[in-house]
């Protein structure tokens, strides 16, 4: 970006215009934000524009705000509103390639993205592959470790893959759906590493840098949280907004994108942006007829996507304190399947908004189905396999619902074990976290076996990833009742103890509530040695014994150390127990123990306080 780039060789003097004529020149608006995108030409966007003014069509907006994109504009609702009718514009969402893989958090405001491409914006998914090398400060409390060089390449290459499919899987799922074919869509798929790694540090100060004020980046959220609750903060870190501000003045300037969306702890970087755009726009001039910041039809706007929570209040995007990852050979497709199933009657029509590109009358429709028979889960199987849809594909798709459709078709009937598996495994290892992490890269094996590097890389990436979290949720007396381990003491297992058992993993309110679910046969539980835990094809599932009072719940205990329970049709614990020793020690609770612990002191007997 250095000035002297593009002077004229050989030439001591060059005057004050030319000098303003180069400076534009690595900015040069190849897309004039003030010109509209090609189709407005042919009038189709005007059309469009039209109807939406006249009120018998909905505006971009709206269709966001309806579908529940929308947390905060950035710029002004009403003058968004306008901008996005009258104009084609470019939009973008930023991710830092901070892992191998996005997670399913990172589906908000790419989905917002991709409803806009779907109505004919320009949009860009642009890869961090530049930031990643600062690190966001954003809602973290302390700094991100440094990645080896490798580890960043590969993380790079991973997830430009996973956006190139996941724009694949968009496109087809445009088609299934059948919109509107009048608009020609266009999007991209950019790195910022491209401008980044040939930016001069002077020419970004001098620059972008002079015209963004310190007392507004302190009061940014992310920097209060470091410097009062964290470890305070690097400058490189505080700096990083200038970088993610960089990014998008050169895609304003170049491809005329006036519209950043991202997650709500986005919210700082996107203003810190806007004030940076205006500032650029002011030095590199502005063409005749521009009003100036005010102007909304060249002004940068931001959006920012809720932070989601279920109506349990759990934070969306984790299972058993695991991430959900997007990528298959993370997260294969029966499992971000059996994810999405999973979800709350309550939560399902919000979702299916959002997640999918369903059209909201066809959601309302299957939610009136849905009322009718919650059972079937009708919406919940919809809602899962769109997801993998967009994810994974439509094949794999089809072949995780009908794995799951047949695997739940009965109320006893089998279940497939690998998750049952995956999750015992990981509450009976209890490996040392600070023990283990991913600075270094790991050692191929595979590289030997002809097996691809970045697969192999992956996988150790999300089990160790896996490790880590799960051990901290359950080493930490942090046993939620809402994951799908929990930890009971031996003392919960005694003959007729079953009521309490559910009780105590969180699947009932209350043990009268587990008696009467037994009583109806709706509580299931695995049989041990329906099927081992080295050959895991399948268990067999039975419901509850009626007469359970009779009972010893030891008989259904797999590898002698967990029981598997479910209601109703997916929702699955597996209570991993423990010695009452262990269980004191590590100042575990579960619901009912202080009860268990009055009764026991008070002198009742063990056939008493079942
Ligand atoms: N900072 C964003 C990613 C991002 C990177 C570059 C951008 O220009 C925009 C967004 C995040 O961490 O989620």
């Amino acid at each position: 970006m250095s000035l002297s780039r593009h002077l004229p060789r050989n030439r001591s003097y060059v005057c004050q215009s030319c000098i303003q004529k180069i400076r534009r020149q690595p900015y040069t608006a190849k897309h004039n934000p003030r010109q509209p995108l090609k189709a407005s030409y042919d009038g189709a966007w005007e059309k469009k524009a039209q109807s939406i003014r006249s009120g018998a069509q909905q505006s971009m907006l709206e269709i966001l705000e309806e579908r529940g994109f929308v947390k905060d504009v950035a710029g002004g609702q009403k003058a968004l509103d306008w901008l996005l009718t009258e104009k084609r514009i470019g939009v973008y969402v930023g991710v830092d390639p901070t892992a191998p893989s996005l997670h399913v958090g990172h589906l908000l405001p790419l989905m917002a993205l991709y409803w806009m491409y779907i109505h004919g914006f320009y949009a860009v998914t642009l890869l961090g592959g530049g930031t990643v090398q600062i690190g966001d400060p954003s809602g973290r409390t302390s700094a991100r470790k440094r990645q080896t060089s490798d580890i960043q390449l590969m993380n790079v290459e991973s997830m430009k893959g996973q956006l190139k499919r996941l724009w694949g899987n968009v496109r087809a799922l445009d088609t299934k759906h059948q919109f509107s074919q009048v608009v020609d869509r266009r999007f991209a798929l950019l790195n910022n590493w491209e401008w980044l790694q040939g930016l001069s540090a002077v020419e970004l100060m001098k620059d972008l840098g002079s015209g963004m004020r310190l007392g507004t980046m302190l009061s940014r959220d992310s920097v209060k949280l470091r410097m009062e609750n964290g470890d305070g903060m690097a400058i490189s870190e505080f700096c990083y907004p200038l970088f993610q501000a960089f990014d998008w003045w050169k895609m304003f300037s170049d491809k005329g994108v006036q519209l950043q969306i991202g997650g709500s702890d986005q919210y700082g970087n996107i203003c810190a942006g806007m004030d940076a755009v205006g500032h650029m726009r002011k030095i590199y001039g502005e063409d005749e007829g521009d009003q100036g910041d005010e102007d909304p039809r060249t002004a940068a706007f931001g959006l920012t996507t809720p932070l989601l929570t279920s109506s349990s209040g759990e934070k969306f995007g984790k299972s058993a304190g695991n991430a959900v990852w997007l990528d298959q050979e993370m997260l294969n497709s029966f499992d971000l399947y059996q994810y999405f199933l999973r979800t709350a009657d309550d939560d399902v029509e919000r979702y299916l908004k959002l997640f999918t590109f369903i059209p909201i009358r066809q959601i309302e429709l299957v939610m009136l189905q849905q009322k009718k028979d919650a059972s079937k889960r009708i919406a919940q199987h919809l809602l899962a396999k769109e997801v993998v849809e967009l994810a994974h594909g439509a094949f794999e798709a089809k072949r995780a619902e009908v794995a799951h459709k047949e695997t739940f078709s009965q109320g006893t009937g089998t279940y497939s074990l690998s998750v049952l598996r995956k999750i015992l495994q990981e509450a009976s290892s209890k490996p040392n976290p600070s023990e283990q992490t991913i600075s270094e890269p790991p050692k191929f094996a595979g590289r030997l076996r002809n097996i691809n590097p970045l697969t192999t890389y992956k996988k150790e990436y999300a089990a160790l990833a896996n490790v880590q979290s799960s051990s901290s949720t359950i080493d930490a007396k942090k046993a939620d009742a809402s994951f799908e381990v929990t930890i009971i003491p031996r003392s919960v297992l005694q003959v007729g103890s079953f009521s309490r058992i559910l009780y105590a993993a969180g699947l009932v309110r209350s043990r009268s509530e587990g008696r009467r679910l037994i009583q109806h046969q709706g509580a299931y539980i695995v049989v041990p040695g329906s099927g081992s835990l080295e050959n895991p094809f399948s268990l067999k599932w039975e419901p509850i014994p009626q007469n359970f009072a009779e009972i010893d719940p030891t008989q259904y205990l797999v590898d002698w150390e967990a029981l598997v329970l479910r209601i109703g049709k997916s929702k699955i614990k597996i209570c991993r127990v423990i010695n009452d020793n262990d269980f004191e020690r590590e100042g575990l609770s579960y619901p009912g123990y202080e009860e268990f612990k009055e009764k026991c002191a008070a002198g009742g007997t063990s056939s008493e306080v079942r």
